[in-house]
């Protein structure tokens, strides 16, 4: 790796030689066997967990930067490495080598009346460049899953966690080395230069995806400058609604784990919307829940009559991704109300339901337009470890490609294959 990437010219050579390196080893990824794809995964699995106090060293560092710039609760959350982080990272990568290899696979090969045989094969998307937050634990994520799709991976984390992802990056190239792979499947760029953002996401000729994992001050420069076509994984201002058709005891216990169990990840509910036909009953016992908790709640003026120490939410609530131990709550007149406050304020990432109705929880399902929706279970599960992809790349809120948590089959792509036997067209 480059370590002295200090000048615009030189971020731009720098960055053309990691494109050139990645598009020459994506070939030999592409057709690496699932054998050799899998002890890499398990050599890097076991290089992390060897290299623990080294990754904690170096994620020290980070820490102690971050600590020093005034870094939040949950960006400093996201930044550390735990021996029990390090581990769950060794175990995602057991997870996507136990996973089955979908390169290569034909389906719905077909017999034509012409006599040729038509199919589908899931082949890899090639490189792809994927620009994410300072969460250290992503850079082994998606390493292991661009490779077990046979792509190579360009790998542009959160400049906060520079020194912890070089620590990963090292585990990965011994993994890579272990199994013959080329080094350059995995690449991770080696300066906090926002430079360098820039030069990939218009390296059309070398990259062939890029995956935006980000807020909306990097979807806009994705928007105005990307070249290359874009995967966007971005915000989630997510909803629970409780129905008055909801069972009380599982409404509030969903609606307090989709809030508190962990603040500061884009699947963690932001806004609480509530029916005023159970209101009364469920936000006095939730709002408690929530304060005892240490969650600030700012509610609408029908909360506000019900709880009078909530404070005022404004309009500009209703938009915003808190990532923070703040909910903003909104008494609805019913379900049509619901869905549409989701419309107009949600993001697409994540919206839940909490009925016994089965006529309303299948109309929900239809009508709200997210990347997940869910009945009568928490937001936090919409992740590609607990949907059974073995880990995820993130949660697209993009409609092309993949949407949802994207795994090993959203980094692969299908083409058309044709089987003859000297077959002439006539
Ligand atoms: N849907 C999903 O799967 C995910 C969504 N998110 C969303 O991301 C947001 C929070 O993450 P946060 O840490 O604030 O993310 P940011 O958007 O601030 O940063 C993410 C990455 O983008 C880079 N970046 C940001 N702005 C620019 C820019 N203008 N030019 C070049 N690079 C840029 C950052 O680099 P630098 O370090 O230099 O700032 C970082 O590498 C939340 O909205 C969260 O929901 C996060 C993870 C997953
Ligand atoms: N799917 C993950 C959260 C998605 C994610 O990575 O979000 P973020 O914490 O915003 O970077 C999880 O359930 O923990």
């Amino acid at each position: 790796m480059n370590t002295n990437v200090d000048t615009s010219s030189a971020i731009t050579r720098y960055m053309t030689e990691v494109g050139q390196r990645a598009r020459a080893a994506a070939r030999s990824v592409g057709r690496a066997e699932t054998r050799s794809k899998d002890t890499a995964l398990h050599a890097i699995a076991d290089a992390l967990e060897a290299a623990e106090a080294s990754l904690r060293a170096a994620n020290q560092l980070d820490m102690g930067a971050g600590r020093s710039a005034g870094l939040e609760p949950a960006l400093l959350d996201r930044l550390e490495l735990t021996p029990k982080g390090i581990r769950a990272m060794a175990q995602g990568l057991r997870e996507v080598a136990a996973q089955a290899d979908p390169v290569g696979e034909i389906t719905d090969l077909k017999y034509r009346p012409s006599g040729i045989q038509v199919g589908r094969m899931r082949v890899p998307l090639g490189v792809i460049g994927i620009i994410y937050e300072s969460r250290p634990n992503v850079t082994a994520d998606a390493a292991a899953l661009c490779l077990k799709a046979g792509n190579a991976a360009i790998l542009r984390g959160g400049s906060e966690a520079l020194n912890s992802n070089r620590a990963i990056a090292a585990c990965i190239q011994q993994g890579l080395a272990a199994a013959g792979l080329p080094a350059d499947a995995v690449q991770v760029i080696d300066t906090a230069d926002r430079a360098a953002v820039g030069e990939l996401i218009r390296m059309a000729e070398y990259v062939d995806v890029i995956v935006p994992r980000g807020g909306k001050g990097l979807i806009e420069r994705i928007s105005r400058e990307a070249r290359v076509p874009v995967i966007k994984h971005l915000d989630g201002v997510c909803h629970v609604y409780i129905d008055d058709r909801a069972n009380l005891e599982k409404a509030i216990a969903v609606a307090f784990n989709a809030k508190t169990q962990r603040y500061g990840t884009c699947n963690t509910m932001e806004t609480l919307l509530v029916a005023e036909g159970i209101a009364e009953r469920v936000l006095p016992v939730l709002c408690r829940m929530y304060q005892e908790a240490g969650v600030e709640l700012r509610g609408c003026a029908r909360t506000r009559d019900l709880i009078p120490d909530v404070n005022v939410a404004t309009e500009d609530d209703w938009y915003v991704e808190y990532l923070a131990p703040i909910l903003a709550i909104r008494v609805v007149e019913d379900m049509n109300a619901a869905i549409d406050h989701i419309a107009l304020y949600g993001s697409a990432h994540t919206d839940t339901i909490m009925t016994e109705d089965y006529s309303r929880a299948r109309r929900f399902l239809r009508e709200v337009d997210s990347s997940s929706v869910m009945v009568n279970a928490s937001t936090r599960f919409a992740d590609g470890g607990e949907y059974g992809l073995g880990a995820e790349i993130g949660i697209s809120t993009d409609k092309l490609h993949a949407r949802g948590p994207v795994g090993i089959e959203g980094l692969t792509t299908l083409k058309f294959v044709v089987l003859g036997d000297g077959h002439l067209r006539c």
